[in-house]
Formats: structure tokens, sequence, C-alpha cells
């Protein structure tokens, strides 16, 4: 007997306050068929949030300590804080053929591809700096001084934006909802899209 093929792995990474959480939890409401694995952090939990819903919120020590036995597929310092992706809960789901989202950073992604060569990667842009400044600090979920740290820290997330598959804008929600679904749907039916790069964006991004 044949074994069943394995789920597609989706990897989405966006810098901090780009829409990337509420695009994929959009997404997650029109394809329920995708699983979204749920990282290890060592950041405090924001107002609302749930342990083993949006994270599994861990000290430093036991994150170190997972790291040492080898239990992640990726993990990475973002922002100043620990980060990190189970291997066997990404596999397991792999393995029954459902389809595994990861939302995560640009190193992550990184491994992720040297690990997993076929997985699908999607960047997501701001449609310019002043609406991620104003998104981050409309979100009101972080103090001023972690605002400050992201969107330092922006300019280098987004000089890796090339490495990934596909880029997508997040101007109007609806829009890039859309291109996030069409991505998914290509996928599945096996028929990669012409898809833009957006380079004339990307380098206003990164201007001084
Ligand atoms: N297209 C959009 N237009 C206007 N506001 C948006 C749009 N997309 C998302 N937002 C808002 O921007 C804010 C940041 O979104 P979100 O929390 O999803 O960002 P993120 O990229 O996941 O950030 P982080 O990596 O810090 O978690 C939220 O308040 C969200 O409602
Ligand atoms: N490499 C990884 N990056 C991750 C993971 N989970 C989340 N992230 C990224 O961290 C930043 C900050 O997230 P926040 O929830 O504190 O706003 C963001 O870019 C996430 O995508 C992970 O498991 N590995």
């Amino acid at each position: 007997m044949s074994t069943p093929a394995a789920g597609t792995l989706f990897v989405v990474a966006a810098p901090s306050g780009a829409g990337k959480s509420t695009l994929v939890n959009a997404l997650l409401e029109r394809e329920p068929a995708i699983s979204l694995s749920i990282s290890h952090t060592t950041r405090p939990p924001r107002p609302g949030e749930e342990y083993g819903r949006h994270y599994y919120f861990v000290e430093r020590a036991e994150f170190e300590r997972e790291v040492a036995e080898g239990i992640f597929l990726e993990h990475a310092e973002v922002h100043g804080n620990l980060y990190g992706t189970s291997r066997t809960t990404v596999d397991g789901l792999l393995a029954q053929s459902r389809d595994v989202l990861l939302e995560i950073d640009w190193q992550g992604a990184r491994q992720i591809r040297a690990a997993k060569p076929d997985c699908v990667s999607v960047f997501i842009l701001p449609p310019s700096r002043p609406e991620l400044e104003r998104r981050l600090r409309g979100r009101g979920s972080d103090a001023p001084e972690v605002i400050e740290r992201r969107l330092h820290n922006s300019r280098e997330e987004i000089a890796h934006a090339h490495e990934f598959d596909y880029i997508v804008v997040n101007d109007r929600f609806e829009d890039a909802l859309d291109d996030l679904q069409a991505i998914v749907h290509a996928v599945r039916l096996r028929s990669p899209l012409q898809w833009a790069r957006h380079p004339a964006l990307i380098d206003a991004l990164l201007a001084p």
C-alpha cells in the first residue's frame, strides 16, 4: 500500500505589525483544514493571550533546556525573546496529511527551508513605513520601547523578503487575504503562480 502524501508546510513571516497574525487568523477561518503551529516563547503574555492558544509561554531556562533536548524544528531570538517550533507537532501533523502553517521570523524561515525544502514561504509587507508604525502603535499591545525596537528591527526582517517564495502586500486587508488564499489554492493544485516581487516597495521600506 502506498504512503499517503504528506501535508504542505506553509511559512508566513512579516515585520512586526504588518498584520501577519490578523491575516493568518482570517485565512484559517476560510481554510479550516490548515493547522496553525503554536510556538513556544519566553515573551511574557500580552493581555488576553492564553497559554496553549497563542503560545506556550515558558521561562528562558526551560526554553534553553528544550533547545538542548532538540525538541525544536527551528528556534530564534526575535526582538529580545526566544521563539521555537515543536518538531514532533509539525512532523505529526504533516504525517497525517494535514497542511501546517508556521508564523515565524526570517531566521526561523531560513532554518525551515533547510530542514523542509518543500515548504512554501510567504512574506507579508506593509504598504509603507508610516502605516507599519500606525498599526504597531494602534494595536496598543506593546510598551513604547518595545514598539521602537520592533520598528527598528523591521528593516532587517524586510531585507530578507526576497528569500521567500511569495510576497503579499497587506494594504487593503481583504485583497491581501484573497492573495494569501490564492497562494494556498495554487499550492494544493500544484500550479505555481506568477507573482509580483514588489522591488520598489521593498526599496522604499528599506530607505533611510
Ligand atoms: N490591512 C490592514 N489595514 C489596517 N490595519 C491592519 C491591517 N492588517 C492588520 N491590521 C492591524 O494592524 C495591527 C497589527 O496586526 P497584527 O497583530 O496581525 O501584526 P503582526 O504582523 O502579527 O505583528 P507581530 O509580529 O508583532 O505579532 C492590528 O491592530 C491589526 O488589526
Ligand atoms: N523563529 C520563530 N519566530 C517566531 C515564532 N513564533 C513567533 N515568531 C515571530 O516572533 C515575532 C514576534 O512575535 P510576537 O508574537 O511577540 O509579536 C514575529 O515575527 C513572529 O512571527 C517561532 O516559533 N519561531
